[in-house]
This record gives C-alpha cells, sequence and structure tokens, in this order.
C-alpha cells in the first residue's frame, strides 16, 4: 500500500473518531422497516445489520424496532385474509391479529436478530408486548375516532427492561406488539409510532427510520424530490395536499412526537442506499429527511 493509499484509507477513520467520542454511550433508535427488509437481495439486509453491528461496536446503545408489513400481508394472504389500511394502519381483526404475533415474533423478529448476530452483535428479541402495553387505538392522528378492531395506542413502555438489557451487553430488537392493558390479549402496533416511544421512553440520542424511499418527498413518483429538512409546521399543509399519505403519516406523527418528548434528532433515510445508516450518523452530510421543530 502506498502513501497515498494510506492516507485516504485513515483519513476515513479519522473522520470518523469525533463522532465515535461523542455518541459513545449514547442510546439510538433504529427502525428496521418491512419496505427494504423483504428485499430479495439478502446483501442489501446484510449491510444494514452490519451498520448496526458497527454502531454497537463503537459503543453506542443501539435499540431496534422492525416492522414487518409485507411479511404480515403475504401471511394474511396465504390464509385468504385481505389486507385493509386506514391512514397507514393495518385493520387488524382477531384472526389478523394472531397472524400479525405470529409473523413479527417467529419470522421478522427472528431474520433480524439472525442477521445482526451474523454480522457479530448480540441481538436480544425482545416480543413488543413482553415490554409495550397498550389500550385499544380510539383516535387517529388526527383526533378523529376510529376503530380499527385489535391495533393499539402504546401507554407504557417498560424501559428498566429494555436498559437492563443494554446494560447486560445484548442489542435489544423489539417487534411491534403490544400487550392489552386491560384484556391482557396482543394488539397491533404500527412499526413506526412503537419505535418512536420506544425513542420517547429511552430519552434517545437519535431515531433513524430506514425505509425503502430516500426520504419524504414532496411528489412520492420523484425520487428526486426529497425534502432534506421538514418543520413541524409544514406538517399539516403536506397532509392537506397528500403529500404526506399512507405509510408516512405515521411516520411523520409519530417522529413530531418524539422529538416533543425530549428526542434530540429525527432522520428519515434510505436503506436500499448502502451503509446509510454509517453515513447519517459519522459524517456531516445528511442524507434523507431530518424532522425539526419549528
Ligand atoms: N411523500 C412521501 N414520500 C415518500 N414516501 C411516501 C410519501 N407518501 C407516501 N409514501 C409511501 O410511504 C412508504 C414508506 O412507509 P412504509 O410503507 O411505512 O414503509 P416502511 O415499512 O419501510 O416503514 C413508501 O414506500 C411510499 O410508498
Ligand atoms: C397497526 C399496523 O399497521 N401495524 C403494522 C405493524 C408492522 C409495521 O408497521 O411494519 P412496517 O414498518 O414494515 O410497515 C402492520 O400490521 O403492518
Amino acid at each position: 500500500m502506498n502513501v497515498a493509499e494510506i492516507t485516504a484509507k485513515t483519513k476515513v477513520l479519522l473522520e470518523a473518531l469525533p463522532y465515535i467520542q461523542d455518541f459513545r454511550g449514547s442510546t439510538f433508535v433504529v427502525k428496521y422497516g418491512g419496505s427494504f427488509m423483504d428485499d430479495p437481495d439478502p446483501v442489501a439486509r446484510g449491510r444494514v445489520a452490519c451498520d448496526i453491528a458497527f454502531l454497537a461496536a463503537v459503543g453506542i446503545n443501539v435499540v431496534v424496532v422492525h416492522g414487518g408489513g409485507k411479511a404480515i400481508t403475504k401471511a394474511m394472504a396465504e390464509s385468504g385474509l385481505k389486507a385493509n389500511f386506514v391512514n397507514g394502519m393495518r385493520v387488524t381483526d382477531e384472526a389478523a391479529v394472531a397472524i400479525v404475533k405470529r409473523t413479527l415474533d417467529e419470522v421478522v423478529n427472528r431474520d433480524v436478530c439472525a442477521a445482526i448476530a451474523s454480522a457479530g452483535a448480540k441481538p436480544k428479541g425482545l416480543p413488543g408486548d413482553t415490554v409495550l402495553a397498550c389500550e385499544k387505538l380510539a383516535v387517529d392522528d388526527d383526533g378523529n375516532p376510529v376503530d380499527l378492531g385489535y391495533v393499539g395506542d402504546i401507554t407504557e413502555v417498560k424501559a428498566k427492561v429494555i436498559k437492563k438489557e443494554i446494560a447486560d451487553g445484548f442489542l435489544p430488537v423489539i417487534s411491534p406488539v403490544a400487550e392489552g392493558f386491560a384484556d391482557e390479549k396482543p394488539y397491533n402496533i404500527n412499526a413506526d409510532v412503537a419505535a418512536g416511544r420506544v425513542a420517547s421512553a429511552l430519552r434517545a440520542r437519535r431515531l433513524v427510520y430506514m425505509s425503502d424511499v430516500p426520504g419524504l418527498l414532496s411528489d412520492p413518483a420523484n425520487p428526486d424530490s426529497l425534502i432534506s429538512t421538514l418543520k413541524v409546521s409544514q406538517v399539516d399543509p403536506l397532509k392537506k395536499a397528500g403529500v404526506i399519505d399512507k405509510g408516512m403519516r405515521p411516520k411523520v406523527a409519530s417522529a413530531i412526537r418524539a422529538l416533543q418528548e425530549g428526542v434530540q434528532r429525527v432522520h428519515f433515510i434510505d436503506g436500499r442506499l448502502p451503509h446509510s445508516l454509517l453515513l447519517e450518523i459519522f459524517t456531516d452530510k445528511g442524507i434523507g429527511t431530518e424532522i425539526v421543530q419549528g
């Protein structure tokens, strides 16, 4: 290796040094989205797991909350059930909630844990209903009454249980299910909402949503229309204009709530972009969309 090559290689490492020093011991919550997790390319999925293992290796307390919406829809179809969403939330009857829980805990959570373990970190799968309690969701993100069946509204995050796993050296991997406070039954939780509430309860320094889009787009059909910074005050007009729609609604609503509850920074990044998580955390160059107060 010549001097120029050595300089180029070490430059990258040294650039990361102040971030590593600053972030050591901080808590980051990463929402690992179902959309790109179902990517048939295992290399892409492995890269995300590798980035997560990297964060853990430099002393960041990473907590993963995963989705699995596409896997649930597929499992429902195999049982002859049709998926139906209202503002990005799945209508979940009794038959569906059993499929939701089984798919998330027994398929997706295991897959995510296996990928993270292969990358050299120590994942600990936590079925969401062991750390999240809820009541039945009664209103949507606009405050209008809704009845989506077994869809929950989180009332408690057992932060102590999650922190204990971290203190024991594990990387918690949480599925988006919660236990009904009144009936002790499992309820389906949108994974973006679960990630936001977990981040708030842990007072996370960063909350990163990884999905299959570059971030929030002003024209969802045009990947070049990225909104790099989204102010909270822009949200209502964008909702009315139909720009923040479907899966973006719970994502944006939970991002705002997390900021209001003390999470320092919230980002939406593209999980398909190789090592987007490392780029986002260890360089000055923000990629994706950052949600800010104002
Ligand atoms: N303005 C927008 N910008 C980007 N994506 C949008 C927008 N409006 C709706 N979407 C949809 O939101 C999806 C991401 O949310 P979601 O389906 O919950 O994915 P994930 O499971 O990866 O979190 C995108 O794949 C896209 O179809
Ligand atoms: C209530 C509700 O909508 N729950 C979601 C839980 C999974 C999820 O959110 O997965 P993604 O992040 O991959 O979309 C669902 O049933 O699809």
